[in-house]
C-alpha cells in the first residue's frame, strides 16, 4: 500500500510573508485530511519561515540540493544543511533545472547521493519534451533519466527511499495536462523499470505525475493504479486549488 504524496512546487515565487500565509492557508485546509503525505517545497530563503508553520503530515522540502558536501561551492546549499532545518523532501533534476542550468544525469546522480547521505527522500524528476513525445521517444528519454542516476549511484544504495516524479515538459505550466491514459502508462513503464534494476522498490516506490495538475483533473489523474501523487507547480500557490488536489488523492 502506497500513501498518497502531493508536493507542491512553489519554484522562484513569493517574498517573506507570501511565503508564510500561504502555508498558513494550505495548514489550515489540508491538517484535517487522512491517509495521504503533503510536501510543500518553497525556495531556500523561505524555507526557515514556513517550517515553523507546518503541521502533522504536512512535510517541508527544498527544490534542490548541492551536489556535494559543504565546502567551497559558492551558490550552492548542502543537503545536510536543509536536513538541519527540518526539509524532509527534496526535489532534484526538475526539467527547469536540466533546461536552464544545464543539470545532466552526473550532477543529478551527485546530487540524490547527497540527499539520501543527509536523510533527505529525493523527488527525482523525469520526463521528455515535446519533440521526444512526437518522435516516439518517451520512454527511451525516461528510462535513460532513471537508469542515468540508479547507473552512478551504485548497486549498494541504489535509489533507496526516494520517489520518482513523472512531469512530461510540455505539460509543465502550459495548461495541457497528459491524459490519465498517457500518464498511466509512462508510470507502469517506470515501475517495470523498477522492476528491472530495483525491484525490491518496484511495488513500494510512489510515482508522482507533474504537469498542469489542477483541483479539475486530479481525481482521474490519481485514481490511476500506478500514479500516487502529484508534484504540482502553478496550483499549489493557491491554498484553496492545493488543497483540493490533496482531498482528492485522499479520497482516491
Ligand atoms: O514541479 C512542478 C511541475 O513543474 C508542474 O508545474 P505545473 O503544475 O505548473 O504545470
Amino acid at each position: 500500500m502506497r500513501t498518497p504524496l502531493i508536493a507542491g512546487n512553489w519554484k522562484m515565487n513569493g517574498l517573506s510573508a507570501d511565503a508564510v500565509a500561504l502555508a498558513d492557508g494550505v495548514v489550515q485546509r489540508v491538517a484535517g485530511l487522512d491517509g495521504i503525505e503533503t510536501v510543500i517545497c518553497p525556495p531556500f530563503v523561505h524555507l526557515p519561515g514556513v517550517a515553523g508553520r507546518l503541521s502533522d503530515g504536512i512535510h517541508l522540502g527544498a527544490q534542490n540540493c548541492a551536489d556535494a558536501g559543504q565546502g567551497a561551492r559558492t551558490g550552492e546549499i548542502a543537503a545536510d544543511m536543509l536536513a538541519d532545518l527540518g526539509v524532509r523532501y527534496v526535489i532534484l533534476g526538475h526539467s527547469e533545472r536540466r533546461q536552464f542550468y544545464g543539470e545532466d544525469d552526473a550532477t543529478i546522480a551527485a546530487r540524490y547521493a547527497q540527499a539520501l547521505g543527509a536523510g533527505l527522500r529525493p523527488i527525482l524528476c523525469v520526463g521528455e519534451t515535446l519533440e521526444e513525445r512526437d518522435a516516439g521517444r518517451t520512454q527511451a528519454v525516461v528510462a535513460e533519466q532513471i537508469n542515468g542516476v540508479i547507473d552512478r549511484l551504485g548497486s549498494d544504495t541504489g535509489l533507496g527511499h526516494g520517489v520518482i516524479a513523472y512531469e512530461p515538459v510540455w505539460a509543465i505550466g502550459t495548461g495541457r495536462t497528459a491524459t490519465a491514459v498517457q500518464a498511466q502508462g509512462v508510470h507502469a513503464f517506470i515501475r517495470e523499470i523498477l522492476g528491472e534494476r530495483q525491484p525490491g522498490l518496484a511495488d513500494t516506490m510512489r510515482l508522482l505525475y507533474g504537469g498542469s495538475m489542477k483541483p479539475a483533473n486530479a481525481a482521474d489523474l490519481l485514481a490511476q493504479p500506478d500514479v500516487d501523487g502529484g508534484l504540482i507547480g502553478g496550483a499549489s500557490l493557491d491554498a484553496e486549488d492545493f488543497a483540493a488536489i490533496c482531498a482528492a488523492a485522499a479520497r482516491g
